[in-house]
């Protein structure tokens, strides 16, 4: 059996794939023209629990257990599988979320290999936290301090990089020694299924990876987040879903790890090389059609080279390709879903209530009939708009843009900084002091100069006000998905 056949995507649990029931499913929609694929079988409670459950008895059983060397050799040989199914991968990744051929082989699926092997890297070269206490009398105490598997965790991860942002988490979970029953977005089922067929292949125990399919609110996600099973939540998507989340497993006072919304600003100065921000700003604005958390949605100009940046980048806008995704030279694909693409309509539309110019953009593009089912959009840049717009304050997740002009640094810094997400932020100078000044100075998660989307994955990473709690990457990863214990030895 495997993960997608007889035109099914299957939960997998305690090493199985489950026989599919034709009463709870839902469709595998293709972004990119509107047609369903595959019926994906939405798990019930009951086989949350028996998710839940295995994982449970996988590390009781002796994952938990397992010595180092063995997790990280694990990672390292699905990482090697992962490359020789390396084209699977992509056109599971593209049927899931119609991105680009080109994206999907060099962001999503090659950041999958990085994942595991930067995790296994990291923890096999982990070391213990140890103190020799001095004590009165001249004793001496040692203090060591072990790290434990968190245990059965909770994975629940969003659309837009379903396969990069589930092995973020379930690469570090595994290399610590944890169980994980993973909820990949009811709107891109197809690799995290796939990524168990990889997993049993090269030998990870049963019960060790869990895939349970369906929705949020009485479905697989609230199914899994109330189980009294859970040891700790490991969740990427909106702050709104976050927030409701964190209050579901409040009462059992468990672990949480979010990596939320955000509403990122780059700040360009009147130094800059042009058509060096111009690149670095169309990449930051338009990757994935806009659906990375990380984009920028306001653009934060010196009033000396508004223009130029203003028209530079509905030059850039133009140039983008929106198209057939197995095609080379596409370079924008469609948004997820026909309602994700109203919900940012409806936000053009409020913009220009609030008295958006629009540079660009602003629509539904004709690209022929064969994708005329699809849930595309037309790249669009904004000027006229403050912060006080709600489409300057709000995550929109699209394709688009404000541009609003700055005097100073102060001023740039105050309206970069005014906003209630706290995620990504991007400075654009050619001086450098005052590139690192002014990163310093941004109340984020990850600020970047002179470049965007740059991933060091030992740097911790995630956001603060309404983006975020807590940190992955590197130690922070180790930090989340174990517990310590501190052993004091009177010497
Ligand atoms: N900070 C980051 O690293 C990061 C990365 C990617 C996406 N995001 C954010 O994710 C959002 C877009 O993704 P989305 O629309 O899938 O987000 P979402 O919050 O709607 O869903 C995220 C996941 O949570 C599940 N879910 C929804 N309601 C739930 C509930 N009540 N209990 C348990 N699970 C539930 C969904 O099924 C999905 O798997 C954007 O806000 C984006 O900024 C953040
Ligand atoms: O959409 C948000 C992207 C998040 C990216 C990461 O978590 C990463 O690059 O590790």
């Amino acid at each position: 059996m495997t993960s997608q056949c007889d035109g099914w995507i299957r939960n997998y649990v305690d090493g199985s794939y489950v026989e599919p029931d034709e009463s709870s499913s839902f469709d595998q929609v293709d972004p990119a023209t509107g047609r369903v694929l595959a019926r994906v079988h939405e798990a019930d409670k009951a086989l949350v629990d028996r998710a839940v459950t295995s994982a449970r008895r996988a590390l009781d059983n002796g994952w938990a257990d397992t010595p180092v060397r063995e997790r990280t050799a694990l990672l390292r040989r699905a990482a090697d599988r992962i490359e020789e199914r390396f084209e699977e991968f992509v056109a599971a990744e593209m049927a899931d979320t119609g991105k680009p051929i080109t994206q999907a082989r060099e962001l999503d699926v090659a950041r999958a290999l990085t994942n595991f092997r930067t995790f296994a890297d990291i923890v096999a070269a982990a070391g213990q936290e140890s103190f020799v206490t001095d004590l009165a009398g001249g004793k001496q105490a040692l203090n060591y301090a072990i790290r434990k598997p968190l245990g059965v965790v909770a994975v629940i991860v969003p659309w837009n990089l379903p396969l990069l942002l589930l092995t973020w988490k379930v690469a570090p979970a595994l290399a610590c020694g944890n169980s994980v029953v993973v909820k990949p977005s009811e709107e891109t089922p197809a690799t995290a299924s796939l990524l168990a067929e990889v997993l049993e292949e090269v030998g990870l125990p049963a019960g060790v990876y869990n895939v349970v399919h369906g929705f949020g609110a009485n479905s697989a996600g609230e199914f899994l987040t109330t189980h009294p099973g859970i040891d700790g939540v490991t969740f990427t998507g909106s702050s709104a879903t976050g927030s409701h989340v964190m209050k579901t497993v409040a009462p059992r006072v468990r672990p949480v790890s979010f990596e939320l919304g955000g509403k990122n600003a780059a700040i360009v100065f009147d130094d800059v090389d042009i058509d060096e921000a111009l690149t670095g700003l169309t990449k930051s604005v338009f990757t994935n059609t806009g659906q990375v958390c990380l984009c920028t949605e306001r653009v934060y100009v010196h009033r000396s080279i508004f223009d130029d940046i203003a028209g530079g980048l509905v030059e850039r806008a133009a140039g983008l390709r929106l198209g057939d995704p197995t095609l080379d030279a596409t370079t924008t694909g469609p948004l997820i879903s026909q309602a994700h693409r109203k919900k940012v309509l409806d936000y053009f539309e409020i913009a220009e209530q609030e008295g958006a110019k629009v540079l660009t953009g602003g629509g539904i593009p004709d690209l022929g009939q064969e994708l005329s089912g699809g849930s595309w959009i037309e790249p669009t840049l904004w000027t006229g708009l403050t912060n006080k717009d709600r489409v300057v304050r709000e995550e929109i997740f699209g394709p688009v843009a404000a541009l609003i002009p700055f005097e100073t640094e102060a001023e740039a810094i105050a309206l970069a900084n005014d906003t209630e997400y706290g995620l990504a932020a991007s400075v654009w100078t050619n001086d450098l002091r005052r590139g690192h000044r002014v990163a310093q100075k941004m109340n984020v998660g990850i600020s970047w100069v002179n470049t965007w989307f740059t991933r060091e994955l030992r740097s911790p990473f995630g956001g603060m006000g309404l983006s975020g709690i807590g940190r992955e990457g590197g130690e922070s990863s180790l930090h989340f998905y174990t517990e310590p214990t501190n052993v004091c030895v009177q010497l």
